[in-house]
This record gives structure tokens, sequence and C-alpha cells, in this order.
């Protein structure tokens, strides 16, 4: 007999944890009897949970208990090695979505295309679409229903939405590319303080910072467009949670929010629609929202601007709202973009930043900390930048300008991102 992976405590908390699951899984069932069933969909969100608060909690101690359980099942040589090879599994989605495949196999449901001729389609031999898309099924992407023939899964299917095969585009291409090169980048500029000294820089070869070389090649800016819009699919990202975590209602007719840094306005649309009395300025470089269109009944109360914002601020908004904008810079950098936006702010607006505000290690769950953490590490990549901790975001404020209070912080359920008020000092307000 092989040497087990285990020894006898592990297996001791393999039972243990495979006790709490069973438990876990009784009681989301229990709850799923309670309330009405939810139509199976093509949905890129995490099953929703059939209950109020204590059914996301439960949902989140299942989760955590199987990373567990997982890992003590495969020891720590696999864990590691699986860790090691994962880029693997990242390169072969990076071909499928670079030869565009999910397109080209059939939608319909028990359809499917043999390798050869989805090879075919795309001028390559069959191995080269085979191969990847194989190893893919095993991690629950694409199937093989019959031997030599693949098909959708639920998974494979949310490929064939655009905005989500941008986003995975983006994660699996120019940021999976430039992870890459994170160690060379690390040794050439090992404190590094400019954004054009990052691993990205050293992947494409430019001394462009991240956002101006996605501008000069505007196929990229129009990607990484869709590809935001594609992140704030899933649930943690959800929009709604900005619509929960400020009560918009309380604005008086016709307040204007400044959508700074806004894309292709996916923000000031959720926003738009779910408060009829709002108006919304989108704020960005100009490539972010070319050609965008936006549907009849929001025209006439969204609009596009080209604004950079590291110039002076030009609109007397009653809100700026900066999601996601922030934590993509250095500490001076931020600082800068914050008061550009301070210098024009008239009595009584805010500034709303919706970010993640880091928790300190081990006081949130394994799974919450790593998400975090990974997020963490592609600011390191891309931009030079990172996460912040409370005192961290405080601190920047504060340096950005001392009129600057943060009055409030909300945390909507389930939400990845939280929301900071900041108002002038009332004695500072001209
Ligand atoms: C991470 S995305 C956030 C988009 C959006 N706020 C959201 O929450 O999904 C950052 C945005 O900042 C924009 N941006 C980058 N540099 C900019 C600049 N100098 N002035 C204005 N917008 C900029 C990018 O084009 C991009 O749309």
């Amino acid at each position: 007999m092989s040497q087990m992976a285990v020894n006898n405590s592990q297996l001791d908390s393999i039972v243990s944890l495979a006790e709490d699951i069973g438990k876990l899984a009784r009681s989301l069932k229990a709850a799923s009897a309670r309330s009405p069933p939810t139509p199976p969909s093509a949905s890129p969100n995490s099953p929703t949970p059939p209950e109020g608060c204590h059914v996301i909690l439960d949902m989140v101690r299942l989760r955590q208990s199987c990373d567990e359980l997982l890992f003590l099942a495969v020891g720590p040589h696999e864990h590691l090695m699986a860790m090691a090879q994962h880029h693997r599994a990242e390169a072969a989605l990076q071909l499928v979505t670079h030869l565009e495949l999910a397109a080209l196999v059939p939608r319909e449901e028990c359809a499917s295309i043999s390798y050869e001729e989805l090879a075919a389609k795309v001028h390559l031999p069959t191995h080269r679409v085979s191969r990847p898309l194989r190893l893919l099924a095993t991690y629950h992407v694409f199937s093989e229903p019959a031997v030599g023939f693949v098909a959708h899964n639920e998974v494979s299917r949310l490929l064939l939405e655009e905005e989500l095969h941008a986003t995975v585009s983006y994660y699996t291409e120019e940021s999976f590319r430039s992870a890459s090169y994170l160690a060379p980048a690390v040794e050439r500029w090992p404190d590094a303080q400019e954004r054009n000294e990052t691993a990205l820089n050293l992947a494409y070869d430019t001394r462009l910072p991240k956002f101006d070389f996605f501008d000069s090649e505007p196929w990229r800016a129009a990607k990484f467009r869709k590809a935001m819009a594609g992140m704030t699919r899933g649930d943690r990202f959800a929009l709604q949670h900005l619509i929960d975590a400020f009560d918009w209602a309380a604005l008086k007719n016709g307040s204007v929010v400044a959508d700074v840094g806004g894309g292709g306005g996916h923000c000031s649309l959720a926003l738009a629609e779910a408060n009829l009395q709002l108006r919304c300025v989108v704020q960005d470089l100009r490539t972010a929202f070319q050609g965008q269109s936006l549907p009849q009944p929001v025209q006439s109360r969204i609009r596009f601007m080209e604004h950079d914002f590291f110039s002076p601020q030009p609109l007397e908004a009653d809100v700026y709202l900066l999601r996601w904008i922030l934590h993509d810079y250095p500490d001076k950098v931020a600082c800068r973009i914050l008061r550009n936006i301070a210098g024009s702010m008239r009595p009584g607006a805010r500034i709303l930043i919706m970010e993640a505000i880091m928790v300190p290690p081990g006081q949130g769950t394994r799974l919450e900390e790593r998400k975090s953490r990974l997020l963490d590490m592609a600011m390191m990549i891309l931009l030079n930048s990172r996460e912040r901790s409370l005192s961290d975001w405080i601190s920047l404020f504060h340096d950005a300008d001392s009129s600057l209070e943060l009055v409030n912080v909300t945390k909507p359920e389930d939400s990845a991102l939280s929301l900071m008020e900041l108002r002038r000092k009332r004695n500072s307000e001209s």
C-alpha cells in the first residue's frame, strides 16, 4: 500500500470537517426548501442563497470547510505542486479565449462538435485545441460527452457572454503575462515607487503606466472596459452593493454624481436606473467610452465627459464617486487624485470611495483573505500600488487634504467592497 499523505490527527480533522460540511449542507437544503425555488440559469453568480443572512454565512462556512478539507486530503506535497503548476490551466484558458473557441462550440443543450472540426475552424492541428480543452474539462470548464467531441457546460457557457469573456481574457493575457515578470521586476526596481516600474512594464516592454499603455492601444482599452463590467457580475462585486451602500434616495432631485474614472458607465447606469432623480457624469479617458451607447430611458440623465483625473476637477457635483480607482495608485499619486477633487468641492458635497478594506491577517476567513491578497498581488504586479487597511485609508485621506473627514463606512452583506464617505470639515468649507 502506498504511503498515506495524511496522519491520524489530520484524519480526525478531516472527519470533523466532513461532519461540519454535512451539517451545513443539510441546513442549506432545509433553508432552500423553505424559500421558493430559484429557476436554474446560466447566471455568472455563485448559487444565490435562498434565505437571508445566516444562509450567506452558512455558504461562507461551507466553502471554507471544503477548502480546508481538500487541503488536508491532498497533503502538503501535492498541494504545493498543484499550486506551482496552476499557470498551465491558466495558459489553456488563455488559448481558448484568444482563439474565441467558446463561440465556435454549439450553444444548444446536448450539442457538441468534434475537436477535429473545431480545430479546422481556427486553422490549427487538432491537438492544439483538444489538449487545452481536455485539461479545462478536468476543471469543470467544457465537457467531453463522447470521445473526441467537446460540448459546453454551465461554466464554459459563461464565456459566451461578451463581458465575462473580456474579463477572462484580461486575467489570462495582460494580467497573467505580467505576473510571470514579477521576480525580474522586483530585481530591477526593488523599492519601486513609480507607476511604470512594474512587472507589466517588463512584460510589455513599455515605459507607460498600465492605463496609459492600454489607452495607447484602443482595442486593449476597450477590452479592459468590458472586463471591468464583467468583474461586476459576481456576487461580491455586484453593482447592487453600490446602490445599497449609500442612501442615494436622500439626494435631492437633479443631484449630480461625477463618476470619476467611470469607464464605460456601468456604475452610473446602475445608479441612474435605481434613482430616477440623479444625473450622472461619467468621467474617463476618451478611449474608455468611445462608441459606448446607453439605454434610451437613461440617455438624458447620463453623459460622458473626457476628463483626466490628474487635472483639476471641472465639475461642481454633489457626489464624486470613485469606485475601484484609488487602489490602482501608490499613495502619493492617489493623493493627487483626491486633491484635484477636494479643490472643487462645494459645501455639502461628498466624495464616495468604494474600495476593499483589507482586514488584518487572520481576522477574516482564509478564503476572504485569499481573495483580497490576490487583488493586492495584482496591484503590485500591474500598478505598483496596493490594497489598504482602514488605517491606511484614513492616513491617505489625511495626507491628501487634512480638511477631508471620513464620516461613514458601510459594507453591504456579501460585498467585497466598502463605501467610505468623505466630507470637508465644516470650518474648512468656504
Ligand atoms: C479599475 S477601473 C474602474 C472602473 C469603474 N469605476 C468601476 O468601478 O468598475 C479604472 C478606471 O479608471 C480609468 N482611468 C485611468 N486613468 C485615468 C485618468 N488619468 N483619468 C480618468 N480616468 C482614468 C480607466 O480608464 C478605468 O476606466
